[in-house]
């Protein structure tokens, strides 16, 4: 019998969806002989029914282009904005699921992508995900797709402010996405010798940072290209967000669940700005004029780099194998060479985060890089 697939890209867009829709696609189709539809704009579209059929020549010419031909949306099903309030969308889901007489449903997505999913897996669906996002903060797979193209993009970044940094005798203060992981700015950092890299996994001490500065100016060096990830902190502030997620965590009563929720909303919205009080603070404490640039949503657009091309594809074509082998209930994880199905509740809710001994973090203390703590 012919198999029947949906496929649907969600949360924020990264380079080499369409590499991974064209893989699952082709692999699906015209390896396999199963039908595929492309749901639009993440869960939403699955709520309203509105798909296309993803056959003729729908996926030819994608494999180098940015975004998603689908669409994509931040919604989650179990709770979306419908008819002007928030609902529960989980049954209409699993409705037009069945409708559509799908074998499996394929959802492409980071972290939130992997709790949605599981969700659905609970509702008794058959679920197979793909690990996507810039930020590499998925559990249980060593990369994900869309991480190497941004990577590429802060790097080049970094390395055209150096140029105007030194010509000006500035300190430039870049922020890097990452949500709250710092890979994209530790590994960018690195790529481009950023002199000091701040991370959300290492809350940093604002005098350590300075000095470094200032030791650099003693030596010579007037100028000096601060990587700072969107969700670093300073010790002060990390440790009350901190206390703010235990108290969530440990919370006895929704009650309290709700409060300690609102604290943390109330947090991120004060430290929204921190890069930009940074800047200030490091010129006040330098005596060297500083700038801001903040890299934002550039970091994930246009065409995906051959490395994506390539893990998108590996991945998309390893998740038809699966779903002809009927092995659902997995996100297709890239463990070495090898696509390797991983059960999703080892993957939904456990974020990747730097761990602060990893080999990263050693490699960039040892080229002389300040982390923003003391050694
Ligand atoms: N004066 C400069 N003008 C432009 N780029 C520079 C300058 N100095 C260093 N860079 C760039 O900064 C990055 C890191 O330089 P690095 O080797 O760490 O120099 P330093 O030891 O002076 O910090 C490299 O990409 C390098 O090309
Ligand atoms: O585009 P938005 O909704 O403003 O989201 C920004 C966030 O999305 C990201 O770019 C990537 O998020 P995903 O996990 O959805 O891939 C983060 O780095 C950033 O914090
Ligand atoms: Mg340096």
């Amino acid at each position: 019998m012919t198999k029947h697939i949906g496929i649907l890209t969600a949360g924020g867009d990264s380079p080499g969806l369409n590499a991974a829709i064209r893989g699952v696609g082709k692999a699906a189709q015209g390896h396999y002989g199963m039908q595929m539809i492309g749901f639009l704009d993440g869960f939403r579209g699955l709520v309203d029914n509105r798909f296309r059929r993803m056959d003729g020549d729908i996926l030819s010419g994608i494999l180098t282009r940015g975004g998603t031909i689908l669409g994509t949306g931040r919604d989650k099903p179990h709770r979306m904005l419908f008819g002007g309030k928030t609902q529960d969308m989980t049954d209409v889901i699993v409705e037009n699921y069945h409708a559509n007489h799908l074998d499996c449903l394929v959802c492409i997505g980071g972290g939130g992508t992997q709790k949605n999913a599981l969700r659905l897996m609970e509702k008794g669906l058959n679920i197979i995900t793909l690990p996507k996002t810039i930020d590499n903060d998925v559990a249980r797979t060593d990369v994900t797709f869309g991480f190497d193209t941004a990577l590429g993009i802060a790097t080049e970044a970094i390395d055209r402010l150096h140029s105007t940094a030194h010509s000006h005798h500035r300190i430039i203060v870049v922020e890097i996405m990452g949500h709250r992981a710092g890979w994209l700015a530790l590994g960018s950092g690195i790529a481009g010798g950023a002199d000091v890299i701040l991370l959300p996994e290492i809350p940093y001490n604002l005098d350590v940072v300075s000095e470094a500065i200032r030791q650099r100016q003693r030596g010579g060096k007037n100028f000096s290209i601060v990587a700072v990830s969107e969700g670093a902190l300073p010790e002060d502030k990390a440790s009350l967000v901190q206390e703010a997620e235990q108290r969530k965590l440990n919370a006895a009563n929704k009650k309290e669940k709700k409060e300690a929720k609102e604290t943390l909303a109330r947090l991120a919205q004060d430290y929204a700005n921190n890069t930009v009080l940074l800047s200030s603070q490091l010129e006040e404490l330098t005596g060297l004029e500083s700038r801001v640039t903040i890299l934002g949503h550039l970091q994930r657009g246009g065409t995906p780099s051959a490395a994506d091309r390539l893990l998108a594809t590996r991945l998309g074509t390893a998740c038809a194998d699966l779903i002809a082998r009927e092995q659902y209930g997995v996100m297709v994880s890239s463990q070495g060479d090898a696509a390797v199905p991983v059960p999703l509740e080892q993957v939904a809710g456990n974020k990747k985060l730097v761990p602060p001994d990893h080999p990263w973090v050693q490699s960039a203390l040892h080229v002389g890089t300040c982390l923003g703590i003391s050694k």
